[in-house]
């Protein structure tokens, strides 16, 4: 099922949570919502579940206009951070519950209902886990099951809400992954809330970025990444440093420019190499697991920030107090809002 939003605006009170957000879902398409604390994208996601009613826009479910539409026949399934399982009811009777609640007539029988839970937890890979109970199983489990509970309704849509958000990092990375294999498996129409950059790169189709209630950006993971339309953009999706300065523009005189190199793209040499390189002092060196985090300071007293693969900074055995060359591989220089 597509999804079009259209012109959706949300006030509370006199802030403003969305500001006229147009998106379109392919069907079958697996989207990021992705932005800081308060960007507006639970609101935008309970929008589109119908939990939450815009002050103006649409929602288009395949062509039809849903605004209008009650939560239940908007055939919506959703998962949330926090496993919404009922904590007295066994895994079966938790997935098999959202076809146990049907009106008689469109109850399955309870064969089919059986036929179909098992199908789900092969599918979860959690086939084994009928008979426990929630609090028998673990927290990236209990999420496997609350995703099999929200697809055996069959829904159109499924909406997650920072799904993995209360998971360790190891679990969280795993189940990442494992979602992304489920998508590739059954194509539903899917949306998930996330603040988390890496999780957006590694599972999303497309990543929507926003910031205040708007789009910054929606493009694959390789056109955000590689192509941000903006410093927010940049700036969200990894560790950046900036540059302040002035460029002659011919036709409007000097305007100031940001210039924007990410860590990653910072080399450290013993000695000058060209132009670019720029003499710095190491301040600090932190190693973090397969990567080393180096922070120095610019003969200009600007920091800089650089982080090298393991490898090359034994290579190079350097030293906090030491004094070294930083060379940008890349800079990316925005006026205003303009990349250029
Ligand atoms: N029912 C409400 N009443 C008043 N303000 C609200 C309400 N719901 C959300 N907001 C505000 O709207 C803004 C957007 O909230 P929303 O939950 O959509 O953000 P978010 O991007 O999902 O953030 P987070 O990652 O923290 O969940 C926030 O500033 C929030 O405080």
């Amino acid at each position: 099922m597509s999804i079009e939003i259209e012109n959706i605006g949300k006030q509370f009170g006199s802030f403003t949570a969305l500001d006229d957000i147009n998106l379109s879902i392919p069907s079958g398409e697996l989207v990021a919502l992705l932005g800081p604390s308060g960007s507006g994208k639970t609101t935008l996601l309970r929008i589109i579940a119908g939990l939450e009613t815009p002050d103006s826009g649409r929602i288009i479910f395949n062509g039809e206009d849903t605004t209008d539409r009650h939560v239940r026949e908007r055939k919506v399934g959703f998962v949330f951070q926090h496993y919404a399982l009922f904590k007295h009811m066994t895994v079966f009777d938790n997935v098999a519950f959202g076809l146990n609640v049907r009106p008689r007539d469109s109850r399955p029988s309870k064969s089919a209902i059986k036929e179909k839970v098992m199908e789900l937890l092969r599918l979860v890979q959690l086939e084994g886990m009928a008979k426990r109970y929630p609090s028998q199983l673990s927290g990236g489990q209990r999420q496997r099951i609350a995703l099999a509970r929200a697809l055996a309704v069959e829904p159109q849509v499924l909406l997650l809400d920072e799904p993995f958000g209360a998971l360790d990092a190891q679990v969280r990375a795993e189940l990442r992954r494992w979602l992304r294999r489920l998508h590739d498996e059954i194509h539903v129409t899917s949306v998930f809330v996330t603040h988390d950059q890496e999780e957006a790169l590694e599972v999303a189709d497309r990543i929507v970025v926003m910031n205040k209630g708007r789009i910054e950006q929606a493009g694959t993971p390789d056109q955000v990444y590689e192509h941000p339309a903006n410093p927010f953009v940049l700036n969200f999706l990894g560790n950046v440093n900036l540059f302040h300065g002035r460029i002659p523009q011919p036709a409007q005189g000097e305007r100031k420019t940001v210039s924007y190199v990410r860590s990653h793209d910072i080399d450290i040499d013993r000695s000058q190499q060209d132009s670019s390189s720029l003499s710095a002092e190491i301040r600090h060196i932190q190693k973090l697991g397969p990567s080393v985090r180096v922070t120095l300071t610019l003969a200009s007293g600007e920091p800089i920030e650089a982080e090298l693969t393991r490898d090359a900074f034994q290579n190079l055995g350097l030293q906090q107090g030491e004094q070294v060359y930083v060379r940008p591989r890349q800079v990316r220089v925005f006026v205003e809002d303009y990349q250029i």
